[in-house]
């Protein structure tokens, strides 16, 4: 095997709560996880982050530090992953390293992702690849999502129209149809809003098996309110993140509904991710047979089941399943996908795909901070 062919995917997404690092061995014809590692953030680092999601005193500085302290947990990530494997710095051909988005202002003509690359390629002693979105930004795109490509290249087949969706802290689907372009866009909130309520009312990071939301009843006048939300309505090309969907947002939201027991509103924040999922799903991939589920929320044993009933109800009559069932964890395929990213930037491959980010063209996307 080739070192050449080797390459580490490292992903911190919206939901804050650490990374995944996969190592893969990815050439034109042949993309495989070798190996894969997490590490969660320390609380100091997450409230961290998690402070730079909106604007605040002195943010520069404050990004500045958080960026080298995520260098250094990547450079954890790199090293465990090295372990694992049995490999070493010199057999690695590079690091896709996503950072962490603390602003996405697509229509502003930015988006910002931080994690100072040029540290880690210090720490780790390889080629680091960063900043994967801002060229698709400067291209008049959207800068996400970008991982439709990368689902295209493993996921789709010939024979059958297939939506690959991630839930992460936001969710995001691909429609793989054969009979036309990739298409994909982000729905709207995945766990995040229910990490942060079960946060707010339990003290748990995230609602394990969606065991609490599974215990409340939907409060259909809640519901409502959230399907209400603009951005969901918008055509596609489409983006968001914590930017728009917070806890205040829906706090505002819940106004007026203070009598809700907190278990109900979890109910109906899984039952909002599944509802808009099924109705983006049904509106805009009515042939797909299967959906593959990939990111945490594949974990939600509630969620699934919500969002295969949803499906249902909306008139469309696919499974859904785990990545799994393709052979990719459904935790390992935003790691990979970063890991297929550098492979795409060094040899000077297009990494999105207009007709999903909207940019003007194939682009080569991040910049290259060498060993
Ligand atoms: N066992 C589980 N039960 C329920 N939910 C889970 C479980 N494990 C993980 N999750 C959910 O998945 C989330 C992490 O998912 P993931 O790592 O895919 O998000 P991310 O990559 O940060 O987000 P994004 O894809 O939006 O960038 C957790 O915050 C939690 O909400
Ligand atoms: C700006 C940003 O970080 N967006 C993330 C986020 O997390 C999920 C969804 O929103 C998706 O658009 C994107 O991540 C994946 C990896 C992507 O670009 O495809």
């Amino acid at each position: 095997m080739s070192a050449s062919s080797l390459f580490i995917g490292l992903m911190s997404g919206t939901s804050l709560d650490g990374v995944d690092g996969v190592l893969a061995h990815i050439d034109a014809g042949d993309i495989r996880t070798l190996g894969a590692a997490y590490l969660p953030f320390s609380d100091g680092l997450r409230a961290d982050l998690m402070a730079l999601q909106q604007p605040g005193e002195n943010e520069i500085h404050r990004e500045a530090l958080a960026a080298n302290a995520l260098a250094l947990r990547y450079a954890q990530c790199v090293g465990d992953l090295l372990v694992s494997t049995g490999r070493t710095a010199a057999d690695i051909r590079a690091i896709g390293a996503h950072g962490q988005t603390i602003r996405h202002r697509p229509e502003l003509g930015y988006t910002r992702q931080t994690g100072n690359p040029a540290l880690l390629a210090e720490l780790a002693g390889i080629d680091v690849v960063a900043d994967f979105r801002s060229r698709d930004i400067a291209g008049g795109g959207q800068g996400a999502p970008l991982v439709p490509a990368f689902h295209q290249a493993v996921f789709s087949d010939p024979g059958e129209c297939r939506v690959v969706a991630n839930i992460g802290g936001i969710s995001n689907i691909s429609v793989l149809d054969p009979k036309g372009p990739v298409t994909g866009f982000d729905t709207g909130p995945g766990n995040l809003l229910m990490d942060g309520w079960i946060a707010r009312h339990l003290g748990n990071a995230y609602d394990a098996a969606g065991a609490w939301a599974a215990s409340g009843q939907e409060i259909p006048a809640l519901l409502q309110r959230l399907c209400e939300e603009p951005y969901l309505g918008l055509p596609p090309p489409k983006s968001t993140g914590r930017d728009l969907f917070h806890l205040e947002w829906l706090d505002a939201r819940l106004a007026g509904l203070s009598a809700a027991r907190p278990e109900d509103v979890q109910a109906t924040l899984a039952a909002f991710t599944a509802l808009t999922l099924a109705r983006d799903i049904a509106h805009h991939a009515a042939s797909a047979k299967r959906v593959f589920v990939c990111g945490g929320g594949a974990c939600n044993t509630h969620l699934m089941q919500r969002l295969q009933q949803r499906l249902h109800e909306c008139g469309q009559t696919a499974t859904v399943q785990s990545t799994d069932a393709l052979g990719v964890s459904p935790n390992h395929v935003e790691g990979l996908a970063f890991a297929w990213l550098a492979y795409r930037q060094v040899n000077r491959l297009p990494g999105n795909l207009a007709s999903v980010t909207g940019a003007a063209g194939a682009r080569v996307l991040g910049a290259l901070y060498p060993a």
